[in-house]
């Protein structure tokens, strides 16, 4: 079945490592950037990074914070530095709801799912980001520009926030919300130069594409 929407599709760019990407996503109109703090990854950044990018505007697109097997003491750190709005998490759904209330922060938790069966009936999280499940030999958890079997979303349709990302590009982010009816998504490398490198022109044909989808 092919999902058409009548509502504005969210659109979060994670991964910000630099100001001209961070500009970006501001000029066009993301809904969130996202800040790694998971040191294997390319895109990580520092507390001061993060704070420093964040500090290039007021207001603006809402900041995720990006935690893989979350530490307490070092989303604390984090928050000494940069304000986040959002704690995006790789770990299980108590972690996730102790988080949340210890840091009084919404939490978006990230379910790897490789069948139909796997997607959540119920709500766990503030969000929960529906992601494939990343390859044996992968060094983390997501950014692999994996993409998902877009079907078995086809009639799912809950009654709770979440967000499709894994693969997505401005060339699929259309068809990847009219095939699953995502009311948010979220990208990586599909809008880089190179790992950890933001590309503002993907960028902006990425968000543009999201948001031209609603009307499809
Ligand atoms: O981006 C990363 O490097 C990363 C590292 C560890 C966990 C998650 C990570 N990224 C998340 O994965 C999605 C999908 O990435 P992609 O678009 O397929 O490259 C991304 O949006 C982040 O939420």
């Amino acid at each position: 079945m092919a999902h058409t929407g009548a509502q504005s599709v969210g659109v979060k760019i994670c991964g910000l490592t630099e100001a001209v990407g961070f500009d970006a996503c501001v000029e066009h109109g993301a809904d969130w950037v996202g800040f790694v703090f998971f040191q294997r990854s390319p895109r990580f950044v520092t507390p001061e990074q993060a704070r420093q990018l964040s500090a290039r505007t007021i207001g603006g697109p809402a900041r995720v914070g990006l935690f893989v097997r979350p530490d307490a003491a070092v989303i604390a750190d984090v928050l000494k530095h940069v304000r986040l709005d959002v704690l995006q998490l790789y770990t299980s759904v108590d972690e996730a709801e102790w988080f949340s209330k210890h840091f009084d922060l919404p939490v978006w938790l990230s379910l790897p799912v490789s069948r139909r069966a796997e997607l959540p009936a119920t709500r766990v999280a503030d969000r929960v980001l529906i992601e494939p499940k990343p390859p044996a030999d992968a060094t983390r958890p997501g950014g692999n520009g994996q993409q998902m079997d877009w079907s078995m979303m086809a009639d799912w349709q809950p009654a709770f926030p979440w967000m499709l990302a894994g693969g997505l590009t401005p060339d699929n982010v259309a068809a990847a919300i009219a095939r699953t009816g995502a009311p948010a998504v979220d990208v990586s490398s599909g809008v880089e130069e190179a790992p950890g490198i933001k590309s503002p022109a993907a960028i902006a044909r990425f968000i543009r594409n999201a948001q031209a989808a609603i009307t499809v």
